[in-house]
C-alpha cells in the first residue's frame, strides 16, 4: 500500500523549532536554486543579445547562426519562467549505494543500500541527498541541484516504501509558493534505523502531504499530483512504453491523473520517438477542459494533443447526445456494414441518370439503364474506397462505349488498334457531357453527405435492411435529421472516411521538437511565432496518426470509437485505462472484441490501481452497494480518508427543483470549492433552471457528463431514474456516487422507493 506510516506517534509532537529550523535548510536549498535559475535567465538573456548583435552580420550562416541561438534561449527563458513557480516539491535523503556509479543527472544510480550502509546498532550515515522538482537544475559544477521528477534518479521519491525502502531513509514534501517554503512533511522509510546527517540526528516532521493534498478543496480545473504519486501509480507512468500499457483500477484511483503524468514522461523519457505526438482521448469536453491544465503545470503540452472523442474528426464537433437506443445502434459494429451499404447506396441517392449518350468518331454511342447498372456492379467489386473506385468505374465505361463504337476490330494491328483505343478514349473524356454524366452517375460523396442521406428513414430502411430492426431504422433516422451532430454520429463519420477514402489530405512536413531536432530556420520560426497552445492545436489538426495514444475512461468506448480511435494509432505505443464497473456501454463484451481489434496483436502489460483518492470512506461505502448490483463479485477500490460525514438521503417534498436546489444551497454552505448535482440526462437543461443563480460554484450534469469530474460535493437526484435510463445504468450510477471529494447528498423521488430514514431502495442493505 502507498500510503505510509509517520513516525509523529514515535517521535511524539515535532517541537515547533525543529519544524522552522528543518523550513530554512529548504528555504536555504530553494534560494540557492533561485540564484542558480536566474544565472541562468540571465545567461539566456545574453544569449538572445548577442543572437542580435550577430544578426547585423547579416551573413546567412550568421542568421541562421542568430535564430537557432534566439531560438534556444527563447525556450530556455518561457520554460524557466514557466516552472519558476512552486518546481521544488520534493527531497530524499538516501543510504549510500552498492556501487558508486553516477547517471548522467550527478545521482549514485543505486537502487540497493550498500553493504555496510546500515551498521549492525542500526545505525546509518545518509550518503546522499536529492531534491525533486518539475525540472533538473545543475549547479556550476554540474551537480545536480534539482532532480527532474521524470529521471530516473527520481524514481524512489516515488516508489520507495517501508516495506520496500531500497536506499530510501527520509522522503520529504517540500511545499512551497514562488519562492517561499511554506512547510515540510516527512515519511520515514525506514522507521528501525536511526540515521545521520551531517553528524545530527535525521528529524522527521509532519503529519502526510498526501492527506493534505487530498483534503483540499477542489476548483473546476484538475492540480497535478506530482508531489504525491503514489508507487503503484509510478510504476504505470514509468512503465517502458513498449506496445499496450494496460491499467484498471476503481473510481478515483488516479488512472486520469496517471494517463496525464505518463504522457508528460513519456515525452521526458524518448523526445525524439514522441515528435510525432501523444494523443490523449477523453470522453467529454467536460473531461478535456477540467484536464487541460495539468500538462502545461508539468512543462508539457507542445507534443500533447487532449482531445475529445466527439472532437476527433476535423470539421465536426459533436454538439448532441443520442438517447441510449440510438447510441446502442450507432455504436454498435453492425453500424460497419449499414456504412459500407450506404456508401454504395449513396452513389444513386440523387438520381443519376438512366442514360448515358456520347459522339465519338462522328457516331452517336449509347449505354442503356441496364449497361449502366452493370458496370456500376462491376466496378464496385472492387476492395477500395468507394471514392477511389471512381476511376475503375470511369475506365468500364468507356471499354462499354468502345466495344459498341465496333471500332475494336478494326485495325489488326496492336499498335495501331492502342493508338486508336487512347484517341477514342480522349475523345470521349473531354467531352462535356461524359464529364457531366460521371459527376452525377459517380459522385465524390463525402462523409457528411451519406450521413445526411441516412436521414432518410426508406433508404435506411434500405441500406440497414437484416442488419438494424425497423425500430432501430426509425429511431436512428429520427436522430440524423436533428440539427448537429451526436457523440456517436463522429465516429460514423470517420469510418465513412475511410468507406468512401475521402481525397487525401497534402502531405505536410512532420513535426520535429525543435529541441532534439534543430535543423533550420523553417522549424524555428512557427514555434516563436506561436504559443504552446496554438501549437499544440496546430498538431492535432494537421495529424492523423501519432506515436502514442492513451486512452482515458476506455471502458466507455463504443465498438465503432474503437474502430476510429485505432485508426490515429496504427503504428503506435498505447496506454489504456479504464474502469468495466464503471461503462456506460451496454454490451461490454463487444466493446472488449473492438478494443482488441484496435490494439491487434501489441503485447500488453497489465496494470492495476487499487487505492480510491478520491472519495471518502464513507461515500465510497455507499456507491460499493451499487457496485454489487452492477457487476457482482467486483472489489471496490479501497478510500484513505474518511471525514467522518455520511452520507445525506432527502426525500422530495413539494418539487423535484426545489428540493434539488435547497439541497445544493445547503452544500454550498458546507465546503469551500466545486458541488456538482448529478440527474438523468433527460433532465439536464431543466437541472440548470433549478440551479440558476447559485453562483459558478455549483454545476448541473447529466449522469454520462459526470464521467471523469470531481467535485467537493454533489447532490445525486434520483437513482432510480438514473438506473432506469439506460441498459448500462446501474454503472451510470455507480460513476454518479463516486464524484464527491467531501460530502455526497441523495435526492429521492417516489419512483426511488425511498425507506422512513429517506434511504432509496438501490442504495439499501
Ligand atoms: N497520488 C495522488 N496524490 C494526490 N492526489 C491524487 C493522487 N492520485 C489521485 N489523486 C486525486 O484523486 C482524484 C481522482 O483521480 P482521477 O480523477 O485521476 O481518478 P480516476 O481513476 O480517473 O477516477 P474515475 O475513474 O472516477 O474517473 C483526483 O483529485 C486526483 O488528483
Amino acid at each position: 500500500m502507498a500510503v505510509q506510516a509517520h513516525r509523529q506517534d514515535a517521535v511524539g509532537s515535532v517541537h515547533d523549532s525543529v519544524r522552522d529550523r528543518e523550513i530554512s535548510v529548504e528555504q536555504e536549498h530553494l534560494d540557492r536554486v533561485y540564484r542558480r535559475l536566474e544565472e541562468k535567465i540571465h545567461e539566456a538573456e545574453f544569449l538572445m543579445q548577442d543572437a542580435a548583435r550577430r544578426g547585423q552580420v547579416g551573413t546567412p550562416g550568421a542568421l541562421a547562426e542568430r535564430d537557432a541561438q534566439v531560438f534556444r534561449a527563447g525556450i530556455h527563458l518561457s520554460r524557466l519562467n514557466n516552472e519558476f513557480e512552486d518546481f521544488l516539491f520534493g527531497r530524499i535523503d538516501l543510504l549510500t549505494g552498492k556501487d558508486g556509479k553516477k547517471g548522467p543527472d550527478g545521482a549514485y544510480t543505486a537502487i540497493e543500500p550498500a553493504e555496510g550502509a546500515v551498521r549492525p546498532d542500526s545505525t546509518a550515515d545518509i550518503a546522499e541527498t536529492l531534491h525533486i522538482g518539475r525540472i533538473g537544475v545543475l549547479d556550476q559544477d554540474y551537480a545536480p541541484l534539482v532532480i527532474d521528477w521524470r529521471a530516473p534518479a527520481a524514481a524512489p521519491f516515488y516508489r520507495s516504501t517501508p516495506v520496500d525502502p531500497g536506499r530510501v531513509v527520509r522522503r520529504r514534501v517540500i511545499r512551497s509558493k514562488g519562492r517561499q517554503v511554506l512547510g515540510v512533511e516527512d515519511d520515514l522509510m525506514r522507521p528501525e534505523l536511526t540515521a545521520y546527517l551531517d553528524g545530527d540526528e535525521l528529524p522527521v516532521i509532519g503529519d502526510g502531504a498526501l492527506m493534505a493534498a487530498l483534503g483540499q478543496a477542489r476548483s473546476h480545473t484538475m492540480r497535478d499530483i506530482v508531489a504525491s504519486i503514489q508507487a503503484e501509480q509510478d510504476l504505470v507512468i514509468r512503465a517502458p512504453a513498449a506496445s499496450v500499457t494496460y491499467v484498471e483500477g476503481g473510481p478515483g484511483t488516479g488512472k486520469t491523473a496517471v494517463a496525464l503524468h505518463r504522457a508528460a514522461y513519456l515525452l521526458y523519457q524518448d523526445r525524439r520517438r514522441y515528435a510525432g505526438g501523444i494523443l490523449i482521448v477523453s470522453p467529454t469536453p467536460l473531461l478535456v477542459a477540467y484536464t487541460e491544465g495539468v500538462l502545461p503545470s508539468l512543462g508539457e503540452e507542445g507534443q500533447v494533443a487532449i482531445r475529445a472523442i466527439g472532437s476527433l474528426v476535423d470539421g465536426s464537433e459533436a454538439t448532441l447526445y443520442d438517447s441510449p437506443a440510438v447510441a446502442r445502434a450507432k455504436g454498435s459494429s453492425r453500424m460497419l456494414k449499414v456504412l459500407r451499404k450506404a456508401a454504395r447506396g449513396a452513389l444513386e441517392m440523387n438520381d443519376p441518370p438512366a442514360r448515358l449518350r456520347v459522339v465519338a468518331f462522328g457516331r452517336r454511342l449509347e449505354l442503356e439503364a441496364r449497361d449502366l447498372d452493370g458496370i456500376r456492379h462491376a466496378a464496385l467489386g472492387g476492395t477500395a474506397p468507394v471514392n477511389l473506385l471512381r476511376p475503375r468505374a470511369r475506365k468500364l465505361l468507356l471499354d462499354a462505349l468502345w466495344e459498341r463504337s465496333g471500332a475494336a476490330g478494326r485495325h489488326s494491328d496492336p499498335e495501331l488498334a492502342a493508338e486508336l483505343r487512347s484517341s477514342f478514349d480522349e475523345d470521349i473524356t473531354s467531352e462535356d457531357a461524359f464529364i457531366a454524366f460521371l459527376d452525377a452517375w459517380w459522385p465524390e460523396l463525402t462523409p457528411g453527405a451519406v450521413l445526411d442521406a441516412m436521414a432518410d428513414e426508406r433508404r435506411l430502411g434500405r441500406w440497414a435492411r437484416r442488419i438494424l430492426n425497423p425500430g432501430e431504422v426509425r429511431k436512428v433516422a429520427r436522430s440524423l435529421r436533428r440539427e448537429g451532430r451526436t457523440v456517436h454520429d463522429i465516429a460514423l463519420l470517420d469510418e465513412l472516411q475511410a468507406v468512401l477514402g475521402a481525397p487525401a489530405r497534402p502531405r505536410r512536413k512532420r513535426e520535429l521538437d525543435p529541441l532534439d531536432q534543430l535543423t533550420g530556420l523553417e522549424e524555428l520560426m512557427p514555434v516563436r511565432e506561436e504559443s504552446q497552445r496554438e501549437r499544440a492545436e496546430r498538431l492535432a489538426q494537421e495529424r492523423v496518426e501519432y506515436a502514442h495514444v492513451i486512452v482515458d475512461e476506455a471502458q466507455d468506448l463504443t465498438p465503432m470509437q474503437w474502430r476510429m480511435v485505432g485508426r490515429r494509432g496504427r503504428h503506435a505505443t498505447w496506454t489504456v485505462v479504464g474502469d468495466p464497473a464503471q461503462s456506460s456501454w451496454s454490451d461490454p463484451d463487444e466493446a472488449a472484441q473492438a478494443r482488441d481489434e484496435a490494439l491487434g496483436t501489441r503485447p500488453r502489460r497489465r496494470f492495476e490501481l487499487t487505492v480510491n483518492y478520491r472519495n471518502p470512506a464513507e461515500i465510497a461505502e455507499l456507491a460499493s452497494k451499487v457496485l454489487a448490483l452492477a457487476m457482482p463479485g467486483s472489489v471496490s477500490p479501497k478510500a484513505v480518508r474518511s471525514t467522518g460525514v455520511e452520507p445525506r438521503f432527502t426525500v422530495v417534498e413539494d418539487t423535484l427543483g426545489a428540493t434539488v436546489r435547497d439541497e445544493a444551497a445547503r452544500l454550498l454552505e458546507r465546503v469551500d470549492g466545486t458541488v456538482g448535482v448529478v440527474v438523468a440526462m433527460q433532465r439536464r437543461e431543466e437541472a440548470r433552471r433549478w440551479l440558476a443563480g447559485l453562483g459558478d460554484r455549483v454545476v448541473a450534469l447529466g449522469s454520462l457528463e459526470a464521467k471523469g469530474l470531481e467535485y467537493d460535493a454533489t447532490v445525486v437526484v434520483s437513482p432510480a431514474e438514473i438506473a432506469d435510463e439506460s441498459p448500462a445504468g446501474l454503472r451510470v450510477l455507480y460513476v454518479a456516487l463516486t464524484r464527491a471529494t467531501q460530502q455526497l447528498t441523495v435526492v429521492s423521488a417516489g419512483r426511488d422507493e425511498p425507506d422512513t430514514a429517506g434511504v432509496p431502495d438501490l442504495l439499501r442493505d
